[in-house]
Order: structure tokens, then C-alpha cells, then sequence
């Protein structure tokens, strides 16, 4: 059965004059890597928010990791979402809380004892290349730094399913690129992700599978899709833009017709941004000479000796003040994180537009409450068995030695 999967799902919002969903029919397997795609308006968000559980199906059956969706109470939705992990356009970080704090907030939520959150938090830095940078504050990070902020709360308890909405969407094609080699990886070990985007370019690289909608109904679903969005949207500004579209696509679609890998998308990726064929955006950022060491891809050796050294990893010596027990020892090595490059001082400034953009965007404001409300409380970590041996899991009842918060259990 697939992991997550839609069956004649509708909604219809209560002042909505169409539906932003209509009669949906979608499966998505284990350890794929899902491209939403589509104008604005045409229900990405919508789609996503169905399956966080943040709103509910007005017709249909939505399943997630064994789960319907329907017969979820809304004290079991905490529950529910640490099995996801979610990132947004605007990173929602909380801004009085460092690096390290605002990672450490995500297990806190959730009754993770402190040494586990000592153990956790500086791998998952590690993985999304923000080692070093533990001790900054949202406001002294560059826009894809505080986006790697916003995955490494994701991830850091190695969640099933990762949704993110227009991860890159304030983003430069520089930082982008570092973005989706974190989310590349993430997916290679086994995480499944679903990312709503309108960047033709990503998609176009990656070559992943590509869900396209349209005033609410899917109209395109290819394994190794593209995206140009003017093909159903003809008007003036997006017409102009097709032909640079059809430009960037065409070398990926040569590349996937000759049969690649898994890491070829961000290889490809990387050199559409470093060649220059950078869409839109393309002529404003960094020369190549600045950004090459993004271009480096994700070597599958590279992959494999990070893995060897998490599992040659002692937990027991390896914290700041060696307070683990061995309990949190055997929690540690169920953590396999993959590595992606740091992002290099050249790039950073880059980045740097990113984050303007950012915070134009709202990453500031608001009490930490209600930013804790909308914080996704990661799933315990999951063992680390391939994604094939994986098996389908209801609501898993909260580890009793890890958590301590159970009143969402009880039900109605
Ligand atoms: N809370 C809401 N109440 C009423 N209508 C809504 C609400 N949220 C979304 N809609 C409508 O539902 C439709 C789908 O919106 P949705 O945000 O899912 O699109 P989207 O593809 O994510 O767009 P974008 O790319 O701009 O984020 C739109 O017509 C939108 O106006």
C-alpha cells in the first residue's frame, strides 16, 4: 500500500467559489521524491495542508503511513505530525532562540530528554551544513542558512514523510541548489518528500516525479516529470517566459532519455546554475567563479563514508558535557544523517539576498507560542531500515521513556 494516497479527495473551502481540490486521486510510494507543480491558486498549498492534517478533506479518503485521515481527532493531530516533518517558504524560525535552541525546540515539544537533544542536535547541524553556526540567531544567518535552520527542525528526528511548500521561493538559484542537495539527501535515505514549487528549473534538473494541478484537479503525472508553466497558463508574461522554459528543459530531458542515477538531478541542477541557465532569476547573482563550490553534486562514495562514520560514532564520548546513557546511545544510532557541502563564504553572499527577502516575507514576528503552534514535533526516530523493509505504521504510541506528554492519546 502506498505511503500516502488520496482517493476522490475534495475540498471545498467554506467561502471558496470552486474547489481549491476536486476529486483527487493520488499515490505516493515510500521513498519517492514528489515535485507539486502548478499556478498559483491551483491547490499545492491546499494539497499539502490536507495532508498535515491542518485541514480536512470535504469529500474523499486520505491515508498517510497508515493512517486515514478522517478518523484522526484533532488531540491525536500532534501525534499524527511526528511522522512529518514540514518546511515553509518563510522558515518560521523563532527568532529569540539560537541555531541550536531553535532545533532543540522541535525535540523539547515532543518530552525528548536533554542528553538525547544533546546527542541529535549537533548531527542534524551537521547534515544540513550549519556546523559552527549553533550559536546565531535567525537575524545572523543568510536566507538559505535560516532555510537549513528550518530543515534540520525537520529532520532532526528522522521523519517518514517531508512536505515542503516553495522551500526555495525567497531563495537566489545559488542557494537554492544547496537547499535541494539537503533535501536530495534527505530522500536518498529513505525520507519520502513532497515539495510544492514553482521553480521550473529545480524540477527540470531534478528530473523527479511531477504532479501538476490545475484549478484543483491533477493534470500531469510523470515519473520523471518537467514543468513549464506556461503550458496551461498562455498569457503574455508567461508565454515570454516559455521559450527560456523549453530552453533549460531540453538538456535535462537529453540527460534522462541517455538513463541517470538518483544524484544526476543535482548534478544537473548544479550545472544549469553554474552555466548561467539560471531562469529567471538568472542574470542577477553570483558569477561561476563564486559559486562553483556548490557545483560539486552529492558523490554517492561522499554518501557512504558519512554513513560509515555515524555508525562508527560513540555517543557515549561525543557530547559537549558526556552526559548520555546508554539509552540515548541506542536512540543516537538510529540517527543516519546523510551530508550535503556547507554552504562556502563566497556563496554566502548570495545568500544574503535570500534573507532580505526573507524577512521582508514575515520570518520575523509573532509571540514563540504561537510560532511553537505551527513548529512540527518531529517523530522519534525511526530505525534505520531501508525504505523497502519499511512498514506502514498507524499513529505510533510516543516512546514512554521519551515522552511525557500523553493527553493526545486519550482520545475524544
Ligand atoms: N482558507 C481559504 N479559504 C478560502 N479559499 C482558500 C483558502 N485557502 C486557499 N483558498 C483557495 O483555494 C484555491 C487553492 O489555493 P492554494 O493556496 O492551495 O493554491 P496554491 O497552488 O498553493 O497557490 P500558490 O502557488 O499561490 O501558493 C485558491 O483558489 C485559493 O484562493
Amino acid at each position: 500500500m502506498a505511503l500516502i494516497s488520496l482517493d476522490k479527495v475534495s475540498k471545498i473551502y467554506p467561502k471558496g467559489t470552486r474547489p481549491a481540490l476536486d476529486n483527487i486521486n493520488l499515490d505516493i510510494e515510500r521513498g519517492d521524491f514528489v515535485f507539486l507543480v502548478g499556478a498559483s491558486g491551483s491547490g499545492k498549498t491546499t494539497l499539502l495542508s490536507l495532508l498535515l492534517r491542518e485541514e480536512e478533506a470535504t469529500s474523499g479518503e486520505i491515508r498517510v503511513a497508515g493512517n486515514d485521515l478522517r478518523r484522526i481527532s484533532n488531540r491525536q493531530v500532534p501525534q499524527y505530525r511526528r511522522s512529518l516533518g514540514f518546511v515553509f517558504q518563510d522558515y518560521k524560525l523563532l527568532n529569540n532562540k539560537t541555531v541550536w535552541e531553535n532545533v532543540a525546540f522541535a525535540l523539547e515539544v515532543i518530552g525528548t530528554r536533554r542528553s538525547t537533544i544533546k546527542s541529535l542536535v549537533p548531527k542534524v547541524l551537521d547534515t544540513v551544513g550549519l556546523t559552527g553556526k549553533e550559536k546565531n540567531y535567525p537575524h545572523e544567518l543568510s536566507g538559505g542558512e535560516q532555510q537549513r535552520v528550518a530543515i534540520a527542525r525537520a529532520y532532526v528526528n528522522h521523519p517518514q514523510i517531508l512536505l515542503a511548500d516553495e522551500p526555495t521561493g525567497n531563495l537566489d538559484p545559488t542557494t537554492s541548489l544547496g537547499i535541494m542537495e539537503v533535501l536530495d539527501s534527505i530522500n536518498r535515505t529513505g525520507t519520502t518528500v513532497v515539495m510544492a514549487t514553482h521553480n521550473e528549473e529545480i524540477v527540470n534538473s531534478m528530473r523527479k516525479r511531477v504532479v501538476e494541478l490545475h484549478n484543483g484537479k491533477i493534470v500531469r503525472d510523470e515519473a520523471h516529470g518537467s514543468y513549464d508553466s506556461a503550458l496551461f497558463f498562455p498569457d503574455a508574461e508567461v508565454e515570454a517566459r516559455s521559450d527560456k522554459a523549453n530552453h533549460i528543459a531540453a538538456p535535462a530531458r537529453a540527460a534522462i532519455e541517455v538513463g541517470e542515477g538518483q544524484s544526476e538531478g543535482i548534478a544537473r541542477l548544479a550545472n544549469s546554475v553554474h552555466s548561467g541557465r539560471t531562469g529567471r532569476y538568472g542574470e542577477t547573482f553570483a558569477p561561476i567563479e563564486d559559486t562553483l563550490t556548490w557545483g560539486k553534486g552529492l558523490p554517492l562514495d561522499e554518501q557512504a563514508a558519512a554513513l560509515e562514520e555515524t555508525q562508527a560514532f560513540d555517543p557515549l564520548k561525543d557530547t559537549a558535557d558526556g552526559a548520555v546513557t546508554s539509552s540515548d546511545a541506542r536512540d543516537d544510532s538510529r540517527f543516519a544523517p546523510p551530508r550535503v557541502p556547507a554552504p562556502s563564504s563566497p556563496s554566502d553572499s548570495a545568500e544574503a539576498a535570500g534573507q532580505t527577502a526573507a524577512h521582508a516575507h514575515g520570518a520575523e514576528g509573532g509571540s514563540a507560542a504561537a510560532e511553537a503552534s505551527s513548529l512540527v514535533p518531529p517523530a522519534p526516530p525511526a530505525p534505520p531500515v531501508p525504505p523497502a523493509q519499511q512498514s506502514a505504521a498507524p499513529v505510533p504510541p510516543a516512546p514512554s521513556d521519551e515522552h511525557n506528554a500523553d493527553a493526545d492519546k486519550k482520545g475524544e
